[in-house]
């Protein structure tokens, strides 16, 4: 807690008993040593059994010492995807960049990824429920093939043919399922409706019942992938990032203040649900285009030096079908 009262993102503290602690460290240092010499000099014969999986424990173990111990101290992050208008903002492209910040580069148990949906829909809260069974399969997929960009969407109009047959295989499927998705919500999208059998498939969809209409209504709050639920898990048996639908209350006497009283709301949910020390907003038709994205900010956030000065970072915006005349350099080439 800080001196006026608030908790800080993070501090840099120094430490007491540095000798003590130094021996400690020196000794914890030496027995990873012993345990990997010991590893080393215990290698299975060539055709004795056991050799291969010794090798890969050897190999997982220096993994851990020398890549795994920074994502211990990365802090829990919180990504807010702002929605709103049905009609320019169809619920496929608000999917899309939802799975863009599902696949991030980042710790899953420490990315929560939460949608407002403005308008209430439950064609959206459909869309998302879709999303959150396909990213089963996106993202091993995208770890696989290290995917850039990781909207579906992007990567699949960027790609034009693949030289490995099995990649090209494995490519033919996910973009077939991905296709799948797509259709069906595009066609529930179409004739804005949902059949039964799709309603039945989440206890969600009951908020609808007693749903009036865009400017009225209560709460809507689902959470479709919860990280303390064992069975989160992609297909590879990985955990999966927290999944949140929210629309929030509206009543047709308050003023809803567009954008910024979605974030206020999100602050509020997230608080209780995640709670991340970091905050990242996107819009719903802006899907990120770097899977590295948050671990770019958290350089300036989490830098030693200048990291309590900084409170936001502002990453640059790329526009398809911008006029000649535009001024703020964001199109792309
Ligand atoms: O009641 C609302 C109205 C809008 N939005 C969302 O807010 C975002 C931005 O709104 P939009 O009308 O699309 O504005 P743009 O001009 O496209 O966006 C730019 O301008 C906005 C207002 O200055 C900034 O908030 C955005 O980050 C910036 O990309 C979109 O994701 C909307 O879905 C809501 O969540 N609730
Ligand atoms: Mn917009």
């Amino acid at each position: 807690m800080g001196s006026d009262g608030y908790v800080p993102l993070f501090e840099t503290k120094k430490v007491k008993g540095n000798v003590i602690y130094k021996l400690f460290a020196v000794s914890i240092f030496f027995g990873i040593c012993l345990i990997l010499v010991y590893r080393y000099s215990h290698i299975p014969r060539e055709g004795e059994d056991g050799r291969w999986a010794w090798i890969d424990c050897l190999w997982l173990s220096c993994g851990s010492v020398f890549s795994g111990y920074d994502e211990v101290q990365f802090p829990r992050v919180d990504v807010f995807v702002c929605k709103a208008d049905p009609t320019i903002e169809p619920p496929i492209l608000v999917i899309n960049t939802v799975l863009s910040v599902l696949a991030y580069d980042y710790p899953t148990e420490k990315l929560s990824v939460y949608l407002s949906d403005d308008a209430g829909s439950d064609i959206t809260f459909y869309a998302l429920l879709e999303a959150s069974h396909f990213v089963k399969e996106w993202i091993p997929y995208c770890k696989k093939f290290r995917v850039e960009p990781r909207s579906p969407e992007a990567y699949f109009l960027s790609i034009s043919d693949l030289n490995d047959v099995n990649e090209a295989k494995e490519f033919e499927a996910i973009k077939k399922l991905y296709e799948d998705m797509e259709n069906r919500i595009t066609r529930a999208a179409k004739v804005d409706q949902l059949t039964e059998e799709q309603q039945s498939k989440h206890k969600g969809f009951s908020h609808w019942d007693s749903y009036s209409s865009i400017r009225d209504h209560d709460t809507i709050l689902q959470i479709l992938i919860d990280r303390r639920d064992r069975n989160a898990r992609d297909i590879e048996g990985y955990s999966l990032p927290t999944l949140v639908y929210l629309a929030r209350e509206k009543r047709p006497q308050y003023p809803h203040n567009f954008k910024a009283g979605a974030m206020n709301a999100l602050i509020r949910v997230s608080g209780k649900i995640s709670n991340g020390q970091i905050i990242h907003n996107v819009d719903c038709d802006m899907y990120s285009n770097d899977s590295q994205s948050v671990r770019d900010a958290l350089c300036f956030f989490m830098d030693e030096e200048k990291g309590q000065e900084v409170a936001f970072v502002q990453f640059s915006e790329g526009l398809k079908n911008v006029t000649k005349n535009e001024i703020y350099v964001a199109h792309f080439e």
